[in-house]
């Protein structure tokens, strides 16, 4: 179920027809309890942990898009084992790994990262581990996303990495040549552009032979909840690691636990849901929201507040409602959570400044451009700054909103179609990349809302 997007987030590139979906307008508030698949970036990581894990790892509960669909793929490719057994959770299967074995030798083989970060940026120091050559290859804009730092930081670990021609690369396609063996130490990264650089390395650092002590050198490093995760889910099968210092982390060498893991819901994909409350001053419920958790999408409870939304948490049930009005506000580094949060600002009765978030440039499309153009093409008022987008409050009007091949581009149009009639979203498929059951869902929720079905 990898699928292919369509190369229509280049906004200078001629654009390729695709299906609109006419996005619900919702003509009452919503009062619906939403239940969200699991997190993209812990089962991504818990599959790489799995593939070097120590014995066979179950995860319980793990996401079915994609982006999971594709890590799955690619370490099949290097060698892994995984298959799906029935679950208890509402979206699908269980999966269990029995890791790859790094001194098999295998034939060449050509992985596919489609748009997924995780996998663009996690499996290649996975190859390094295994003997053989791996070429990566991805979606057509997979090609301008940030990915030098990785290939540096392979090729200073003595790792070769290599393009067409035997140039070395800064970009997708390139081959790495693994050699079963990496020996690890001391390595100077700029993970400026991307957390996932960091994450990355540190999935396969206790694997190195002497570990990994990782420096970061440069403007500060993105998305550091997310690191934060990584931290977490390694400390969580027995690696140890000390990252008590600013852009150090030492990982000690060692083995990976096998696992028996519960993934949580994504929370980030929660957003659109809870947003819906704000948009049409209704009540959204996210049963088994987690107590205590590293995703960066526990971050809903205090922007929602800012916006002017009643926020509870009570018996593992979040529950958000809308206010009179949405207000906005100024926000720092909402990281993958800034289209959910610019399309509600989009929709605020005050203005808003989004900072820290230069990065989102190098997202599935520039989601900086992205959101201006969208937002501006429905007659609102979005300004790009040197690291952040300023909204302002305007009237919005029924217009079509392109979703370059970004799933959260798609679900910001759809919360704008909430709150303003006759809203199309160009591709609404494109929300697979981490949730394929986006369209039925909402559609779902806003039963409670006596909203005009959607359709194409
Ligand atoms: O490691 C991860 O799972 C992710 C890290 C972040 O990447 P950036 O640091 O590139 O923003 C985030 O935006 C992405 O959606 C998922
Ligand atoms: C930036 C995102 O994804 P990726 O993991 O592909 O970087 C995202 O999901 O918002």
């Amino acid at each position: 179920m990898t699928g292919t997007t369509p190369a229509n987030n280049d906004p200078t590139a001629t654009r390729t027809e695709l299906p609109l979906w006419s996005a619900p307008y919702a003509r009452g508030p919503v009062n619906a309890s939403v239940t969200v698949p699991g997190s993209k970036s812990l089962t991504n990581r818990y599959l790489v942990l799995a593939a070097l894990a120590d014995g066979p790892s179950r995860l319980r509960a793990p996401l079915h898009s994609r982006d999971s669909a594709l890590m799955i793929q690619a370490l099949r490719q290097l060698g892994a084992t995984v298959t799906e057994e029935p679950g208890d959770g509402d979206y699908g299967p269980d999966l269990l790994i029995t890791p790859l074995d790094p001194l098999a030798t295998s034939a060449e083989t050509a992985i596919d990262c489609g748009l997924a970060g995780t996998v663009m940026r996690f499996v290649p120091p996975l190859a390094a581990l295994r003997r053989g050559a791996t070429v990566f290859d991805g979606d057509p804009h997979a090609r301008n996303r940030p990915m030098g730092t990785i290939i540096e930081a392979l090729v200073a670990l003595g790792v070769p990495v290599a393009a067409e021609g035997g140039r070395t690369p800064s970009a997708l396609p390139f081959t790495v040549e693994g050699t079963g063996e990496v020996r690890g130490g001391h390595l100077v990264i700029d993970a400026s552009a991307s957390s996932q650089f960091v994450s990355a390395l540190l999935l396969v650092g206790a694997r190195f032979t002497e570990g990994l002590h990782l420096e970061h050198v440069g403007k500060p490093v993105p998305s550091l909840d997310h690191i934060s995760m990584t931290v977490a889910t390694l400390r969580s099968v027995g690696v140890s690691v000390d990252d008590s210092v600013p852009n150090h982390w030492r990982v000690s060498p060692g083995p990976i636990n096998a696992f028996d893991q519960r993934i949580e819901q994504d929370l980030s994909n929660a957003g659109p849901f809870l947003a819906a409350a704000l948009a049409t001053k209704g009540t959204v419920r996210i049963p088994n929201w987690p107590s205590g958790t590293t995703q960066v999408g526990d971050m809903w409870r205090s922007i929602l507040a800012t916006m002017g939304a009643e926020v509870s948490l009570q018996d593992g049930t979040l529950t958000v409602t809308g206010g009179q009005e949405i207000k906005g506000a100024d926000f720092d580094e909402t990281s993958e959570l800034a289209p959910t949060v610019a399309a509600l600002c989009a929709l605020a009765a005050s203005p808003s400044r989004l900072t820290g978030i230069a990065h989102l440039r190098g997202h599935e499309t520039d989601r900086l451009a992205a959101l201006v153009a969208e937002i501006n093409r429905l007659g609102g008022d979005a300004e790009e700054t040197a690291d952040g987008l300023v909204i302002r409050p305007a009237a919005l009007h029924a217009g079509v909103v392109h979703s370059y091949a970004d799933h959260r581009m798609a679900t910001a149009g759809a919360i704008l179609g909430l709150a303003v009639e006759g809203v199309k979203v160009e591709d609404i498929a494109t929300t697979s990349k981490t949730m394929p059951e986006f369209p039925d869902m909402w559609v779902r929720m806003l039963e409670s809302a006596g909203a005009e079905e959607a359709g194409n």
